[in-house]
């Protein structure tokens, strides 16, 4: 089992305070899925416990404090897709994705054949390929999205962080995204943070919901707790109604203002 912990973890950029007092807690293999308001603090806050930005508080891996571990052993732990990666445009897909090995190689070691073996498992699992002699800047916006997940899988890390890693995917793919995230991290006994915007989606696919605003935690729990229309109204001055379906999750639908 991999818990990944938060104590009063704070972000601040330019003397703004984004992200304040975040208390969490997340055990394998459970999915936290972040929504909030545009703004409101969620990539600040995946970033943080990546261990990618200078924060207040702490945030540890098990025993591990995140603040100041290096990039190869803080990547066999934690693997981040970012909203919006910058890839290196005339990389191919293959040579991209393996980089997500390179924690585990040696200083100057080449991929060995277990290496080139996870990359084929996940270009296979993520249907990718027929991309794999691709150049990155060739490929489609949500081709793209999948092979930094690729790249981030094939990490194999314990901790998964995804940063709106189904916005630029169609209805299908984002269906399969999920299922495939839900599918990895009971297998393979992992922690998954992801934020998203889509309510609907994180009610269906999250055991916890984080709602946060203004840098701040609203509201934490199961889903259906934390997605009221009530609660969607104040936060995010939309309006909604919340149905529940036959699992007992929240299903958030839009509804026009005073229909
Ligand atoms: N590098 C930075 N320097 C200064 N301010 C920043 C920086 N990065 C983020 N911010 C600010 O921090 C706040 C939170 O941004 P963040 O990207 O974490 O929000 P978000 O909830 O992920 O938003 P969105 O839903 O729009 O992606 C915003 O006001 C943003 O402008």
């Amino acid at each position: 089992m991999t818990r990944l912990t938060a104590r009063g973890l704070g972000v601040r950029f330019d003397g703004v305070d984004v992200v304040t007092g975040v208390d969490l807690t997340v055990e394998s293999p459970d999915w936290l899925m972040i929504v909030g308001p545009n703004g409101a603090g969620k990539s600040s806050l995946v970033r943080a416990l990546a261990g990618l930005l200078p924060v207040s508080g702490r945030a540890a891996v098990d025993d591990v404090e995140l603040a100041g571990l290096r990039p190869r052993p803080r990547a066999r732990l934690i693997g981040y897709v970012p909203q919006a990666p910058v890839l290196p445009e005339a990389m191919p897909v293959a040579d991209y994705v393996m980089l997500g090995r390179t924690a585990h190689l040696g200083y100057f070691s080449g991929p060995r054949p277990v290496d080139r073996e996870v990359v084929g498992s996940v270009l296979d699992t993520l249907e990718l390929t027929d991309f794999t002699a691709r150049e990155l800047g060739s490929l489609s916006g949500g081709e793209r999205q999948r092979v930094t997940l690729a790249r981030a899988l094939a990490q194999e890390p314990t901790v998964l962080l995804l940063d709106e890693p189904t916005s630029a995917l169609d209805l299908g793919h984002q269906q399969q995204v999920l299922e495939l995230v839900d599918g990895l991290r009971h297998r393979h006994d992992l922690v998954v943070v992801m934020t998203v915007h889509d309510l609907t989606a994180a009610g269906q696919y999250a055991d916890r919901v984080l709602l946060l605003d203004r840098g701040a935690v609203v509201a934490d729990g199961p889903a259906a707790q934390v997605l009221t229309a009530e609660r969607i109204a104040s936060v995010y001055h939309a309006d909604v109604r919340v149905e529940v379906d036959d699992s007992g999750r929240p299903v958030v639908i839009p509804a026009r203002p005073g229909t």
